[in-house]
């Protein structure tokens, strides 16, 4: 998958098959769409049945696990894939009807790096924009303006495979914006950045929405990232969306405190799972090897009598922790296992099939 479109797609992609669906009142509008890879036995659902709006102007987060169905998402919307079934417009444009319109209106950061990293910052971005349909004038003049903006003017004229991995990933952001997209897509952008690095390029993003009205859409399986950065997400599971809101909202939903408790061994025959489920005022308790966890109106009035409950029936604790709900408890909530898990079981050999069944 090439890491950015040009304005001018080869053959192979999907042709133009008819007149756009015309502007809508968001910038991206997602209805229904499904997706199977393969066939029979080796069929894999990747989508089925996801739809949301993007407000314009704003950073909108698909926010999932391993495999959850976000790149498929991603692929739809940019053109590379076509759904199964569903519609999709980006910037007012079907995208199953005028992919090349639809190309011409987005920028389109994948995964994997775009640059040459045998070229300088500045040839990379002359050349994107000279792919773009840019004069080499045209092109010179946005790149020096993009080299400025992103702060890497002074390494402009060194080779790209010599920056740092922030600096190379701020360049993939840059050439995306080269042809000055209305919607920019982001898959995954600060995976493998280190934790400066990431916060750093988190500064950038929220500084995009802020210029020419443009609208992110960026996939994360960060909760963090998620929370820190988009105005309103959708949580994306096995395929399917399980929750939508802004990080706020979400999080708003669950009231009270989480109570996490680390046992010394796994809770093997669901002893301190029940003990706990039977204390006054503990819900929604769950399990996954030595990880308890809980939800309490008050976490500071209901911890004494969780940690006596714990300690008479001889439970070893390893550690408690009480804190506020955050988007994982959401997580928990909606798709019924922890996101750390669901990252885990997605690296399964048997995921696909079970994701297919
Ligand atoms: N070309 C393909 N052929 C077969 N299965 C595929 C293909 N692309 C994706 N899948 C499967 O479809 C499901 C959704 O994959 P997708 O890449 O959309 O998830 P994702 O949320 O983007 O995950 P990741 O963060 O790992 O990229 C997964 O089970 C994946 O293995």
């Amino acid at each position: 998958m090439p890491a950015h479109l040009p304005a001018h797609p080869p053959p192979a992609l999907v042709p133009d098959r008819g007149p756009a669906t015309g502007a809508g009142a968001y910038a991206i509008e997602a209805k229904d769409l499904a997706k199977t890879y393969g066939r029979g036995d080796k069929a894999v659902r990747a989508l089925s049945g996801v739809s949301f709006d993007v407000p314009a102007g704003a950073v909108f987060g698909l926010l999932g696990p391993n495999g959850a169905g976000k790149s498929t998402t991603v692929k739809i919307l940019t053109t590379l894939s076509r759904a199964d079934a569903g519609t999709a417009s980006v910037a007012g444009i079907d995208v199953d009807r005028q992919p090349a319109l639809v190309r011409r209106a987005i920028g389109f950061v994948s995964q994997r790096a775009g640059f040459d990293p045998m070229g300088t910052g500045r040839e990379n971005l002359i050349l994107t924009g000279r792919i773009y349909g840019l004069s080499g004038t045209a092109a010179r003049q946005r790149a020096d303006e993009l080299l400025a903006r992103f702060g890497l003017a002074e390494a402009a004229n060194r080779l790209v495979g010599k920056w740092s991995g922030g600096m190379q990933r701020k360049l993939d952001v840059a050439m995306g914006l080269i042809h000055r997209p209305r919607v920019l897509f982001l898959d995954e952008p600060t995976t493998g950045l280190d934790p400066e690095a990431r916060a750093d390029m988190w500064t950038e993003i929220s500084r995009l929405t802020q210029d020419d009205g443009l609208t992110v859409l960026l996939t994360t399986h960060y909760l963090e990232e998620a929370d820190r950065l988009a105005d309103q997400l959708v949580i994306i599971d096995r395929g399917a969306i399980v929750a939508a809101g802004t990080p706020g909202e979400l999080k708003s939903q669950l009231d009270g405190d989480t109570v996490q408790v680390e046992l010394t061994d796994s809770d093997v025959d669901g002893r301190a799972r029940s003990l706990l489920a039977s204390i006054p005022g503990v819900r929604e308790v769950s399990v996954e090897a030595t990880t308890l966890r809980a939800r309490v109106s008050n976490g500071a009035a209901a911890l004494p009598a969780l940690l006596s409950a714990l300690d008479d029936a001889g439970v070893g604790l390893a550690a408690v922790t009480v804190a506020r709900p955050s988007l994982d408890d959401v997580y928990l909530r909606y798709a019924g296992r922890s996101f750390q898990r669901a990252d885990t079981d997605s690296q399964r050999p048997d995921q696909a099939k079970e994701v297919a069944r």
